[in-house]
């Protein structure tokens, strides 16, 4: 086959018929329920799995950050992951208000074991899944959809009653997954649900998490957001069950997506910190807190020390966040080009004079400064490399920096004849201009031999003092 005709090798996606969509018009006022699948689906992706040691740093970092839905690992997977699991019940290390849990599929034996890596627990979810889409029935499985869903039913049945009979001291939660239910004949979707939901028995105390994966992520964000209002409409006992997402970024919009399914109705959402996972990951939920909170909604997740949650989760996970990730990537909140930095410039000095005029700190205003989406100090960032100056920079970025790191203001037409001189070093150089090489050009350009043993030289106000006037 040419190239031309690659296309004709993939299908468009099905989607499911609601003309009477309303999520449209909803609006996201509220954190959902969050749950990190870090060690679990992110783990499971990783060339090199965290040992129990990285894994209880990660975990640690999850509780800091403010998780309470941790899922912990697949304890059947490996020694490791049993071990880990057993680490956590042993040395006590789940507060209170933490609730882990832990993956099998449908297998008996394997959810025996599951269950006896829970022993000793006081609670724990059992995360039980199965694919249901009609590739893997077919295919990976070889059954019909009587079969299938009779798969699911049988592992609820497992799980409940190994529970009963050898864990009695468990408070045992339980979470479903149709796995690919993006695949899956959503009243497909919905029988197998009802039917595990039948032996379940949700009610007052006894909640289910009905999940539901984007497993490989093949829709356009809506056409998802749909799958979750039908979903909602057409599952019973609403108020028992708790409607889970995990969304997977195959097509790069697993947050758009995510986001959509909120608006439609999802109360929960499982992801990676950094969008970890399989192939591209899942959905980021760094991107997915911050993201509410810049539209005024609490993510009920500290954020406040976002280089130090990238640090460890580059640890543990042996990968490097892209310097372009949002929020959290490194070069998110540089500006190398003039028209940027000059923006961003008039913005500081808009809110220091509001600040003055109001007596108010700059960081009790409302953040309006051009081309920085988030306060960098919000979530732990200086000010300090807003502005990085190469041979795409202007005048303001040059101004910025020296007037931030150096004290110096600059009238404007000193500001346009330095700037040239900068912009002559960075082309003749073909790289950045340091803080420290503005000084020194500034200085080798104005001052007289005499000069520079003054003052300037040895007191170089910090970025940071100028800004939080
Ligand atoms: C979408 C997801 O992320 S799902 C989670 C995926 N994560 C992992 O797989 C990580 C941990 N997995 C493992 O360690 C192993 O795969 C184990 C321990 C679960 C099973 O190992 P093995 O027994 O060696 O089997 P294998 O890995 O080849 O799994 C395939 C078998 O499981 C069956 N299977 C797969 N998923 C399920 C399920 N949810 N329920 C029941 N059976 C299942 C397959 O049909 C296949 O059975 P077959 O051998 O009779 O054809
Ligand atoms: C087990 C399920 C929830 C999963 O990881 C997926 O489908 O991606």
């Amino acid at each position: 086959m040419g190239r031309e005709g690659k296309h004709l090798r993939y299908s468009p996606f099905v989607p499911v018929v609601l003309s009477d969509r309303t999520w449209p018009d909803m609006e996201i006022s509220g954190a959902p329920r969050w749950l990190s699948t870090d060690l679990r689906d992110g783990n499971q992706a990783l060339p090199h799995p965290m040992n129990p040691l990285k894994k209880l740093k990660m975990f640690e970092l999850l509780v800091d950050m403010g998780y309470t839905e941790i899922e912990v690992g697949f304890p059947v997977a490996s020694q490791d992951e049993y071990e880990f699991v057993r680490l956590l019940i042993e040395q006590e290390k789940i507060p209170d208000d933490v609730s882990i849990s832990v993956l099998v599929p449908a297998r008996e034996e394997l959810v025996h074991r599951t269950l006896e890596s829970l022993r000793g627990a006081r609670k724990a979810t059992v995360h039980l899944y199965n694919a249901t889409a009609p590739l893997f029935r077919e295919t990976v499985f070889g059954m019909s959809r009587t079969e299938v869903r009779d798969l699911a039913v049988r592992g609820v049945r497992w799980t409940t009653e190994y529970a009963e009979r050898k864990l009695p001291g468990l408070d045992l939660g339980l979470q479903y997954s149709p796995e690919l239910f993006n695949e899956t004949e959503p009243e497909f979707a919905v029988e197998v649900c009802e039917a595990v939901m039948d032996v379940w028995q949700p009610g007052e105390g006894r909640e289910i998490i009905l999940n539901f994966p984007a497993t490989v992520e093949r829709s356009l964000p809506h056409v998802f957001a749909d799958q979750i209002e039908w979903l909602d409409r057409n599952l019973s006992r609403r108020e028992h069950r708790c409607l889970s997402v995990h969304p997977h970024n195959d097509r790069g919009t697993g947050v758009a997506a995510t986001e959509l399914a909120l608006l439609a109705g999802a109360q929960r959402v499982e992801g990676c910190l950094f969008g970890g996972g399989e192939r591209a990951g899942n959905v980021c939920l760094v991107t997915l807190g911050i993201n509410m909170l810049t539209h005024g909604v609490d993510p009920r997740i500290d954020f406040s020390d976002l280089d130090h949650v990238r640090r460890t989760v580059e640890h543990c996970n042996e990968m490097l966040v892209p310097p372009r990730h949002p929020y959290g990537g490194e070069l998110v909140y540089t500006a190398f080009s003039g028209s940027h930095q000059d923006a961003i410039k008039k913005g500081f000095d808009a809110l220091r004079r509001k600040a003055a005029d109001t007596g108010l700190q700059a960081d009790e205003l409302p953040w309006e400064v051009p081309y920085l989406p988030v306060d960098p100090k919000d979530v732990g960032r200086s000010y300090e490399r807003v502005v990085r100056i190469n041979s795409q920079s202007g005048k303001g970025g040059v101004a910025y920096l020296l007037s931030a790191m150096h004290g110096l203001d600059l009238p404007r037409e000193l500001q346009i004849e330095f700037g040239q001189i900068v912009q002559a070093e960075s082309e003749r150089s073909g790289m950045e201009v340091a803080p420290d090489r503005l000084r020194e050009l500034f200085l080798r350009e104005y001052l007289t031999a005499s000069d520079l043993t003054s003052d300037l030289t040895s007191s170089s106000p910090s970025c940071d003092k100028q800004l939080t006037v």
